[in-house]
């Protein structure tokens, strides 16, 4: 699923006024008349205070369209103006006129903090403050107002992005935005919501289909999308009945040291479980026992005692994966340059492997084209520098991925792929994979697919997408804290057949 920026939102809104003959009144109607139905449908005409904050612009003027329908159909509404500018919209207006006319009582004027109202944990909440037009600091009273309303701890919904965040930067004030229980969003989901800095301001995304220009949404291209079962699906290459093992490449896994062996097992089993052909693993002396116990399928290569040194295959890989456990010695890191030098197989470089060229750049250089790098968020701070928020990591991250032709999957609650300029966001996994090891078993899944001859980019997309729905399925088995890496490893089988179980629901997971 495509991700607009604000700027691509507004534009799909004039678009489609102009396409359907409509006017932006009756678009904010039809689409705050959605919010409006899911919460009736939820509420079924539940006395509870509800409390509609809403702003001045068109996040305002949803509001006082939802405020309108709830007093109609008999629910127990205040709805409140916070009056932070002069400025009202067209729409709001008219829509503060209509409910008016209706309502019993009129909209209470909120401009300063002795007019907030009293909030308690038992009642809900309905933000319309401000929505993807916000593009400058709050006035501290607006902020203390947002803090008051956290305050209470109530059921918050916000309307299209909790109030205070930008779509664009982090907040001013990370106190001051909404807390939202569930934030519903109007047609496509916006990038603040699968971000580390800001994701954690909603709960839970709903996506509502409001209709806009089927062709301007289709032929636009977003800044980032959002990765679910839809959009993998296609991404997946069915086997021939005639293929045989050769069809699907013969993969080398490089890493281990004394004491680290179990990273180079996960790797290497997960690179087979992925569908590589043949593996094998190349490992210093004291795993080699290890290996040839624990992943009696693969074979072992193996260097000098107790870390490597040389890097010497007697055979051309279809694909490598390197760096797990590795250790970052002197002779490791002479080593890894030798063989960059001379390998030409596509690559997934991973842990030390990416601290050996954070600590020896020049190594950046010899990658072969869209080579695929796996940061954790500490590793890549090594690679591209520190970031000021996560737009700036981003933007770092695309640079740095230009500059070298290769793909970086940021690891992460929602692990980022990038491309140059292309964002995906995947939306599949969860906290219990947190775990040791888990970035290993990545490694060796996407090592799998390059195997297999899937290009960098689908395979960094599918194998990150197959990885968090591994952990998902053992999560929904064994809860979060019980998931442990070797778990992933086992359920790769039931992550593909996943794939093909049922289509996806249209519902949003953040
Ligand atoms: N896209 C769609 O298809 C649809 C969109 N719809 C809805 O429209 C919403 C966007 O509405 P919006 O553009 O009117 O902006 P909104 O967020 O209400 O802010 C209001 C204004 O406040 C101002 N302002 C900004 N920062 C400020 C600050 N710190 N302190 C004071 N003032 C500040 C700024 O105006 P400025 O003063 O800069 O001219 C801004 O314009 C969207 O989120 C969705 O809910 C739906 O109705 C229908 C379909
Ligand atoms: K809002």
């Amino acid at each position: 699923m495509k991700i607009f920026s604000a700027s691509q939102m507004r534009m799909a809104d004039e678009v489609t006024i102009k396409s359907e003959k409509i006017s932006s009144l009756e678009l904010m109607e039809r689409a705050a008349s959605q919010i409006f139905n899911l919460l009736h449908h939820r509420l079924q005409g539940a006395q509870i205070p509800i409390h509609v904050f809403c702003g001045i612009g068109n996040n305002g003027g949803d509001g006082l369209v939802i405020s309108r329908l709830l007093v109609e159909h008999g629910y127990n509404v205040k709805t409140y103006i916070v009056n932070f500018s002069e400025n009202r919209s067209k729409d709001f207006l008219v829509n503060y006129d209509r409910l008016k006319e209706i309502a019993k009582e009129w909209p209470f004027q909120i401009k300063s903090e002795e007019d907030f109202p009293t909030v308690q944990y038992q009642d809900m909440v309905i933000d319309s403050i401000f929505g993807i037009g916000l593009n400058r600091p709050l006035v501290p009273w607006v902020t203390q107002l947002i803090k008051h309303i956290n305050n209470a701890r109530c059921f918050t919904l916000s309307v299209d992005i909790p109030s205070g965040l930008y779509d664009y930067k982090k907040p001013d004030d990370a106190e001051g935005v909404i807390f939202a229980d569930v934030t519903v969003t109007f047609q496509l989901p916006k990038l603040v919501f699968f971000l580390p800095q800001t994701g954690g301001y909603t709960k839970e995304v709903e996506v509502i289909d409001i209709g806009l220009d089927r062709n301007f949404l289709h032929q636009t291209p977003g800044i980032a999308e959002l990765i679910n079962k839809n959009e993998v699906v296609p991404l997946y290459r069915s086997r021939h009945k005639y293929s045989h093992k050769g069809t699907f490449g013969h993969c080398v896994l490089i890493g281990g040291s004394y004491g680290k062996i179990g990273s180079m097992v996960l790797a290497t089993k997960a690179a087979l479980k992925m569908g590589a052909g043949l593996a094998t693993a190349y490992v210093p002396e004291c795993g080699y026992e290890v290996l040839q116990t624990t992943v009696p399928e693969a074979m072992v290569i193996t260097d000098s005692d107790d870390e490597l040194e040389e890097i010497n295959l007697d055979f051309e890989p279809s694909a490598v994966g390197i760096g797990m456990g590795l250790g970052t010695d002197e002779k490791t890191i002479k080593a890894f340059e030798e063989f960059l030098k001379e390998n030409k197989a596509p690559m997934v470089i991973d842990a030390d492997a990416i601290n050996c060229m954070a600590k020896k750049p020049e190594l950046l250089e010899h990658l072969p084209l869209q080579t695929i790098i796996t940061p954790h968020p500490k590793e890549l701070e090594r690679l591209i520098g520190k970031w000021e928020d996560d737009f700036d990591k981003i933007r770092k991250a695309q640079e740095f991925s230009a500059k070298y032709r290769c793909v970086l999957v940021v690891k992460g609650a929602n692990s980022l792929i990038i491309y140059e300029d292309q964002i995906y966001i995947n939306n599949s996994g969860n906290p219990g994979m947190a775990t040791a090891g888990s970035g290993d078993v990545l490694t060796g899944m996407l090592t799998g697919l390059l195997s297999q001859g899937y290009d960098p980019i689908r395979a960094a997309v599918l194998g990150t997408y197959l990885h968090g729905s591994a952990g998902d399925l053992i999560a929904q088995k064994n809860g979060f804290e019980a998931l442990i890496a070797g778990d992933i490893v086992n359920n790769i089988g039931q992550a593909y057949l996943e794939l093909f179980r049922q289509p996806q629901q249209q519902e949003q997971k953040s």
